[in-house]
């Protein structure tokens, strides 16, 4: 996309874009020395262990040695470049806070690159005690550092570190530093919304139509910006048929069965909820199934579920969220404006929902942890015929970030997490997976090993929920 934060999974993992702290020729004596003092192994992450950067080898490791920096370093020239423009909005004192909030940026980047133990929150901020309570349990059992810690936790609480430096301003608290990436990627790709919407225009209630939809929303995830740059061809409805060879398991057709057979018949309308990934095209296609799933009346009601601050660079926020409506509704396209009306017309009459703005998703726990931390949402939750966790992410957090064995199948490692029945819709981006056929992977491994974090394959997997 229109990122110069990107970096390739496939790349980072490969040594070939590492940082700019180091030249080239100085990183292997850097990384070693670092390696040796840090206790970082050369093995394989465990089996059915949480993933962590402790692994040399880990798409984890590579996450804080080189993608997190560059991230950071990123996000300070970005503030750099905006500060006229911040200053004009925010005021002249903005420029004081502008500076401060640098300041703790790069030393949260240095604390990433010198694997400092993590800090406890001394805002004032509501979360602020359940995170250090859970920073406090990390310290006991020393898995309280960028490259001990579960990969899960410390890359949770990056964001919500980064999050914490804009608190501690009076002006900025509410600015969102990662929203200028994700409305110009909206922007940017006016061409591909006005192709895919004219491409869906006139699906019906089929089997077939449906799992047009929930492939489109499914590759919408293939671009997000933190990671991959190439955004999707403004074929990409054509080209459904042809990504099918990347889908290792397709449970899309169960998935329409469940929504059509009364499967769900105690729930009643039925409803879906959406755990939204990421802004830009993938909202965009998220949208666009939500409507498909009203006009033709497989659900009834769609709830969107979004995060409370800004994180992993490109998910979608409330602010989001209502941007993109109010760009559709706006948009001297009519096509677009349009469907801004159709989808203005939903909410307004609840047929969609934008999920009250829960602090759960930004917790660092897995979704096991939901029916505890958050009882409320799962029983929301639980109201509904079925809940599609988009990206890869959500993945992670339903796994629990355990490196699962493969072949054990998608509900068995859910840790008993199914407050309905759950769908998975992953491009695959880090090194987990599971419910894969017998052999798939070790043949995907003889092909090109870092296949699992390229975002090319993916995954549309579904536990079902009998009801009584
Ligand atoms: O959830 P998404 O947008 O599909 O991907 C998020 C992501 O870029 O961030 C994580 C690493 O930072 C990876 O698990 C994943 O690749």
């Amino acid at each position: 996309m229109l990122d110069d934060v990107s970096i390739t999974i496939a790349d980072s993992l490969s040594g070939e874009s590492l940082s700019t702290a180091h030249s080239k020729a100085t990183i292997p004596s850097y990384a070693s020395s670092f390696d040796e003092a840090n206790n970082i192994s050369e093995l394989p992450a465990p089996l059915r262990e949480p993933l962590s950067a402790k692994y040399k080898h880990s798409f984890a490791y590579a996450t804080f040695k080189e993608r997190v920096p560059k991230i950071l370093l990123d996000l300070i020239d970005s503030l750099q470049k905006q500060e006229d423009r911040i200053i004009e909005k925010y005021g002249s004192y903005a420029h004081f806070e502008l500076r401060r909030i640098i300041w703790s940026l790069n030393i949260l980047r240095n604390e990433v690159l010198e694997n400092k133990p993590f800090k406890y929150f001394y805002d004032k901020t509501p979360d602020s005690l359940e995170w250090n309570s859970f920073i406090k349990h990390l310290t006991n059992r020393e898995r309280n550092q960028w490259f001990s810690a579960q990969w899960l936790h410390a890359e949770c609480y990056l964001y919500r570190r980064i999050w914490r430096a804009f608190q501690r301003s009076e002006l900025l608290k509410d600015f969102d530093y990662f929203g200028q990436k994700k409305i110009c990627s909206a922007r940017n790709l006016v061409y591909l919304f006005r192709a895919v919407l004219k491409g869906v225009s006139k699906l019906k209630r089929s089997r077939k139509d449906f799992v047009t939809m929930l492939k489109l929303s499914l590759w919408a995830n293939r671009c997000d910006l933190s990671i991959t740059s190439d955004s999707p061809s403004d074929q990409i409805l054509h080209t459904l048929k042809q990504y099918n060879k990347h889908l290792l398991v397709d449970q899309s057709i169960e998935v329409y069965r469940l929504l059509t057979r009364d499967l769900h018949s105690s729930v009643t309308p039925a409803m879906v909820d959406i755990i939204l990934d990421n802004a830009g095209f993938e909202l965009f296609a998220d949208l666009l199934l939500g409507a498909y799933l009203i006009d033709t009346r497989l659900a009834v009601r769609v709830r969107y579920h979004v995060k409370a601050i800004p994180y992993y660079v490109s998910d979608v926020t409330a602010n989001d969220f209502n941007w993109m409506l109010n760009f559709l509704l706006n948009s001297e396209i009519p096509e677009f404006a349009h469907l801004g009306r159709k989808l203005r017309y939903f909410m307004k009459h609840d047929i969609f929902a934008l999920y009250e703005t829960c602090k759960f998703w930004t917790r660092p726990e897995g979704f096991r942890c939901m029916r505890q931390l958050a009882p409320c949402l799962y029983v929301q939750l639980s109201f509904s015929a079925l809940a599609i966790f988009k990206g890869d992410l959500n993945y992670r957090k339903l796994l629990d970030d355990i490196n699962w064995n493969s072949t054990t199948p998608f509900p068995d490692c859910l840790g008993g997490f199914l407050p309905t029945s759950l769908c998975a819709l992953r491009c695959i981006k880090s090194d987990l997976y599971c419910g894969m056929p017998n052999c798939l992977v070790d043949l995907l491994m003889l092909d090109n090993p870092k296949w699992m974090c390229t975002g090319e394959k993916a995954v549309i997997q579904l536990a079902f929920k009998k009801r009584p």
